[in-house]
């Protein structure tokens, strides 16, 4: 394994029309290969927008992105288009002609026939689930270097979502390939990602390895009458709850134990108060382009 980018960002800018905002800007970061890499954000931050890029399916308006070519690239975004004239097996057999060389037939078969439907039926007589079920097959039969995938297990069902996401994360870990998903699900990211980028507002907003990020927020609770005693440290969020505070923050030196409970956020409670707190300052841990650095 090694450190090297699969994704290196500097300055990155979209904006879809001369009249229209922002859909990402000044956005910075490294994303290692060979790591599964979890891309959060509210409904319109620009994860879509991000994924396209790397997909070298659109270009920037400003800045720059490198990521591997599109034969070593597979991306499944949210409308899967595939042929719903073909059926299952015409549609594999179509990425086999598509990918000679590199076409992973057992993995392909794999994910599909772990569907349960029949490999002569049409796509169009699928069920949108079983459509994603398709389109990822073709994706890891092509056994990309890189796999992007956009929001992929939105229409599938718990069991088979849990499924396919071990599928998937085992897959991803015997071949070495660097995966980049959006999600909205975070629980289905905890233990799954090793890598966090969350976007917000067309900016990056946390970046660095799971673990890392984890580790740089503690939560705090205390009296709400020693509200004061966090100001030296980078607050994400606080609450309080009749006489006590609770608050997500970065510290920035010791905080008094005797007043002050302190445990490690989950990657969930970590996100969804950054997700709460849009204005929070930003935080990248690891090797990153010096503008995405925040407190
Ligand atoms: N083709 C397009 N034309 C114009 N504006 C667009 C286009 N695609 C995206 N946008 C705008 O760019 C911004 C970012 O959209 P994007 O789809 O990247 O967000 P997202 O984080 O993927 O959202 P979601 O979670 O809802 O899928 C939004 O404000 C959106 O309206």
């Amino acid at each position: 394994m090694t450190d090297h980018p699969v994704i290196e960002a500097s300055g990155l800018g979209v904006r879809y029309g001369r009249r229209r905002g922002w859909a990402l800007r000044d956005c910075s970061f490294r994303l290692p290969a060979h790591r599964v890499c979890a891309l959060v954000g509210p409904n319109g931050a620009g994860k879509s927008t991000l994924l396209a890029l790397a997909a070298g399916l659109l270009r920037p308006t400003e800045g720059t992105v490198d990521a591997p070519p599109r034969e070593e690239t597979a991306y499944v975004g949210q409308d899967k288009p595939l042929y719903p004239q073909l059926t299952v097996d015409e549609t594999l057999r179509m990425g086999r002609e598509l990918n000679p060389g590199r076409w992973d037939a057992k993995c392909a078969a794999r994910i599909v026939e772990e569907g349960g439907f029949h490999g002569g039926a049409r796509i169009r007589s699928l069920s949108g689930g079983q459509r994603t079920r398709v389109a990822l097959a073709l994706a890891l039969g092509k056994r990309p270097g890189l796999l992007l995938l956009d929001e992929p297990m939105a229409d599938l069902d718990p069991l088979a979502r849990h499924r396919l996401m071990g599928l998937l994360m085992a897959d991803a870990a015997d071949n070495g390939t660097s995966v980049v998903m959006s999600s909205h699900i975070l629980t289905e990211l905890e233990g799954a990602c090793d890598h966090l980028l969350l976007v917000d507002g067309g900016r990056i907003r946390l970046s660095g390895p799971v673990d890392d990020v984890v580790a740089a927020h503690h939560l705090l609770t205390g009296p709400a009458a020693a509200a004061n005693d966090l100001a030296p440290h980078t607050v994400v969020e606080s609450r309080t709850t009749g006489r006590q505070l609770t608050a997500l923050a970065r510290l920035h030196g010791p905080v008094d134990t005797g007043t002050w409970q302190t445990a490690h956020p989950s990657l969930e409670e970590l996100l969804l108060a950054h997700l709460r707190s849009p204005e929070a300052p930003a935080l990248a841990i690891g090797p990153v382009a010096a503008e995405a650095v925040g407190a």
